[in-house]
């Protein structure tokens, strides 16, 4: 493998430093820019950091011990808030790919270390015991003994956690286990590929009441097949603004407390001047985090594909100013004609967009659509779509709740209405 030394000139998509050599780029997992560093290369694009010969003056001491061996974070060798400034930066990228200039200063909002409530974990059986953290990059998972990202309680709770998956049976090689830390407590969703005997049940039974956890659920792995509870020994609720409900097993959460309310404010700042009656047309709904800001400004009507997730909106919103409806929008878009009514529509959709729901979206005769999105590439897609039509970015916000990642979420309002827009540009 030859060995070269570059200079680091920005960061590539996932977070590695980028540099160039010889007409090629080049990804440094572990290098930021202004880096000049020794690297390992063979056929592939990316590099290995063998030496920093002349460091950045951005680069700082990565805060975590497991850094560059766990694979959830990507660059912590930049400070937090150029991190910010680069994720920005990547939005802003995809909007002018989109075809928009002249945009708006955009607003920004980064959280807290220590405070993400959900995670998805590896867990795998190994000589002595179980290792439960994240995976290592394109790799086998490495023990989380350390986390800056989660919440201290999410954090307390893998020790028991590795003990009990240590003594299951049903655990012969890998799991998967997910954590949700609701307002009733963690909710647990564990992913074997055989099912859980009667002495399985009986110790996750026994964890759960020692560790005061609400409901434990299985999952088969790698099978689409209903999630079963395990254990259920008290209620499991979460509330989203004045709304409290009983959230599925698995429910989709946005990373943390305060990202979900820097999200629903930035939404709810977006929305044009509405009374009360006016309907707003929320897609991708989930279980009601946008919903429920939004209901205080008019009467939402929540899609979402998740059955369940519907059925607990439904039941935690009691009727009132919310009409929860289950649509698989891929298979079954909402037409032009079905959104003429929306004064307003909101769309969250997952992470490779909206599909097939954008073009229905892009003819609509609604004049406002607030995107909230966690992919860049998808928005420029679906961005695209929507200029093509007369829309206009009027505000973009972006929120970084995924610390040292490359993750980014952005909620962007798309106007056409020349008044909104001619206000923006004086
Ligand atoms: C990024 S989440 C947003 C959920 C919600 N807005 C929130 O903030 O909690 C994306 C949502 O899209 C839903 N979804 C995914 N594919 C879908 C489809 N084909 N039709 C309708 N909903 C879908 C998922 O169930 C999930 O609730």
């Amino acid at each position: 493998m030859p060995v070269i030394d570059v200079g680091i000139v920005g960061l590539g998509a996932t977070g590695d430093g980028l540099a160039h050599s010889d007409g090629e780029t080049l990804f440094v997992p572990g290098a930021v820019p202004g880096d000049l560093v020794r690297v390992h290369r063979d056929t592939s694009r990316i590099a290995v950091l063998e030496e920093i010969l002349e460091p950045s003056p951005e680069r700082v001491q990565p805060v975590c011990s497991l850094f560059g061996q766990c694979g959830g974070c990507s660059t912590q060798a930049l400070p937090l808030p150029a991190l910010l400034e680069w994720k920005v930066s990547r939005v802003e990228h995809a909007l002018i790919q989109a075809g928009f200039n002249n945009l708006p200063a955009p607003s920004a909002f980064q959280v807290s270390p220590l405070s993400r409530r959900r995670i998805d974990l590896a867990a795998r059986r190994v000589p002595g015991g179980v290792i439960l953290g994240l995976h290592r990059r394109h790799g086998d998972p490495v023990d989380m003994t350390e986390c800056h990202v989660i919440e201290p309680a999410l954090f307390a709770l893998l020790t028991p956690l590795r003990a009990v998956l240590a003594n299951l049976g049903a655990l012969t090689g890998d799991a998967d286990v997910q954590v949700n830390m609701l307002d009733s407590g963690p909710d647990i969703v564990i992913a074997t590929d055989k099912n859980f005997e009667a002495a399985d049940r009986a110790k996750l039974a026994a964890f759960a009441k020692q560790q005061n956890i609400p409901r434990v659920s299985w999952q088969p792995r790698r099978k689409a097949q209903p999630i079963e509870t395990v254990v259920q020994q008290g209620p499991v609720k979460i509330h989203f603004g004045d709304i409290t409900l009983s959230p599925p097993p698995n429910v989709f959460l946005q990373a943390t407390r305060e990202s979900e309310h820097a999200i629903g404010d930035a939404v709810v700042e977006a929305l044009p001047a509405l009374n009360r009656r006016d309907p707003i047309f929320e897609l991708y709904a989930g279980c009601g985090t946008l919903t429920a800001p939004l209901s205080t400004k008019g009467r939402v009507l929540a899609y979402d594909g998740a059955t369940e997730a519907i059925a607990a909106l439904k039941s935690g919103a009691g009727g009132q100013r919310i009409e929860a409806i289950a649509r698989d929008l891929s298979r079954q878009p909402l037409l032009a004609k079905d959104l003429a009514k929306a004064r307003v529509i909101v769309l969250d959709p997952p992470h490779a967009g909206a599909g097939p729901q954008i073009q229905p979206l892009a003819e609509s005769q609604c004049k406002d659509i607030i995107y909230v999105s966690c992919n860049p590439k998808a928005l420029e897609k679906d961005a695209q779509s929507l200029r093509k039509t007369g829309y206009d970015v009027l505000s973009w916000h972006v929120v970084d709740q995924f610390l040292w990642s490359s993750e980014v979420e952005v909620i962007v309002a798309f106007t056409k209405d020349s008044k909104r827009l001619a206000r923006r540009r004086s």
